[in-house]
Parts: C-alpha cells; sequence; structure tokens
C-alpha cells in the first residue's frame, strides 16, 4: 500500500469512479460498434475478448487497435477520418447490450449514505457517458461526470480526476479512484490519489501486477474491504 494512502483508503471524503469494466460491462456494445465500423471497410469481426483487451484507452485508440488487429492499419489522417465515421456508430451502441457491473447499485448506495461525494472520470465520450447514466438510472449518485472529450488528455494523465475533484470541491489526497486497468493506476497515481481496482474488467494485464493500493473481486466487496483495513495502515 501506499504510504500515506490509508486514511482516503478507509474513508475517502470522495471516490471517482471509472466507467467501462467498472461500473458497466459495456465491452459488447463496443465490440458491436467496432465490429460495425470494421464491416464498413469490409473487414471481419473482432471476437469480444479481443476488443476487451483494446478498451480503456478512449474510443481513437480503440480504433486504432481494432484496425491494427486487422492487418489493416490506421494512421493520421486515416485515423481521425475513421473517428469520424465511428461517432454515430458508437452512439447507437450505448446501452442495448450493456448491463451493470455486480455490485454497481449496493456499493453507490452504501457511501451515499455514507455521505461520500461521488463523480465519474472515463475515457468514453461525456455524452456517451451520460446517456449510459441515465440509461441505468444512477446519474443522481454523482457529483461530477467527466468523459474523455472534456480534457486534453486522457487516462493515464490526471485531468479527468483533477476536474471530477474541482466539481466535487475535494482536493485528491482526501479522494480515492476505483478503477478497473492501468490507465486508472496510472491517472490516479499522476493526481496524487490511492487507488482501488477491481477484478473482472477490462485490463490486458492481470490487477494485481499493476500496483494498485487495494485489489477488490467486485463492488460488492468494496465496502467491507475499505472498513476491514487496518486503521495504521
Ligand atoms: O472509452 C474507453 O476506452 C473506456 O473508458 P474507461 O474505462 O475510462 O471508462
Ligand atoms: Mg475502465
Amino acid at each position: 500500500m501506499n504510504v500515506g494512502a490509508g486514511r482516503p483508503l478507509r474513508s475517502p471524503k470522495a471516490i471517482l469512479f471509472d466507467l467501462d469494466g467498472t461500473l458497466v460491462d459495456s465491452a459488447p456494445d463496443i465490440a458491436a460498434a467496432v465490429n460495425e465500423l470494421l464491416a464498413s471497410r469490409d473487414l471481419p469481426p473482432l471476437r469480444l475478448d479481443r476488443v476487451k483487451a483494446m478498451i480503456g484507452g478512449g474510443v481513437r485508440k480503440l480504433i486504432e487497435r481494432a484496425f491494427a488487429a486487422s492487418g489493416a492499419p490506421l494512421l493520421g489522417n486515416a485515423l481521425d477520418e475513421a473517428n469520424r465515421v465511428m461517432a454515430p456508430i458508437y452512439r447507437r451502441h450505448l446501452t442495448g447490450l450493456t448491463r451493470l457491473m455486480p455490485g454497481v447499485r449496493e456499493a453507490l448506495t452504501h457511501f451515499h449514505l455514507g455521505g461520500v461525494s461521488m463523480g465519474v472520470a472515463t475515457n468514453k465520450p461525456q455524452l456517451a457517458t451520460r446517456e449510459i447514466l441515465l440509461h441505468f438510472g444512477l446519474t443522481e449518485y454523482f457529483g461530477a461526470i467527466v468523459g474523455g472529450d472534456a480534457v486534453t488528455y486522457l487516462k493515464p494523465a490526471p485531468d479527468a480526476l483533477l476536474l471530477a475533484l474541482a466539481q466535487l470541491g475535494v482536493d485528491p489526497g482526501d479522494a480515492l479512484l476505483v478503477g478497473d486497468s492501468g490507465a486508472d493506476l496510472g491517472a490516479a497515481r499522476a493526481a496524487g490519489m490511492p487507488v482501488i481496482l477491481l477484478r473482472g474488467g477490462y485490463s490486458h494485464i492481470p490487477v494485481e501486477e499493476l500496483g494498485a493500493d487495494l485489489v477488490c473481486d467486485s463492488l460488492f466487496d468494496l465496502p467491507s474491504a475499505m472498513q476491514g483495513l487496518q486503521a495504521d495502515a
């Protein structure tokens, strides 16, 4: 565990959540969007597990990885153009196949009742993020919702986390990030926040190997895992 991480890990003033792979299992919708884009270029579909490993770096990075994996890498203007074509496709595949990750409502209710401020900091575009949270009736839990297009640099840069915390009025040292990937880990470290990573998300590296302050099986376990931390941790 990181020095100084103990108190905000046990009783943070604010918790920021990643979206894809943390609050929602959105990979089936994202794969549907990617495969529709690939089909429009006469390329065969990618399997869900392959697309999962491409999620977490924003939509442009997803497209870049998908075309590279399909043997048709895109660079510069061609990637920009594919990104433009993807935008309306992506918006049609936000909630049809997407489900909440286990324990989301329980964890959000728990922290809400405990007076903890909450926000979302994701590399997914802002409007898509809002639409998904609205679909699942979760918007009201969050005092800040920051998407990847609301900041200059995506996670692992700290920008989205710092903007969300500024909106919540909480210092990074009093807050905690819950995520599923190396991008989340990097962003939290750059922002000076402790980080809990969940198993079962979209990290292509086992989360135990990423160096988080704590690793949990799911959001079901999060409150008890936090309470179980030693007072002097
Ligand atoms: O759009 C993505 O790459 C997913 O973003 P997230 O894991 O930061 O929510
Ligand atoms: Mg994620």
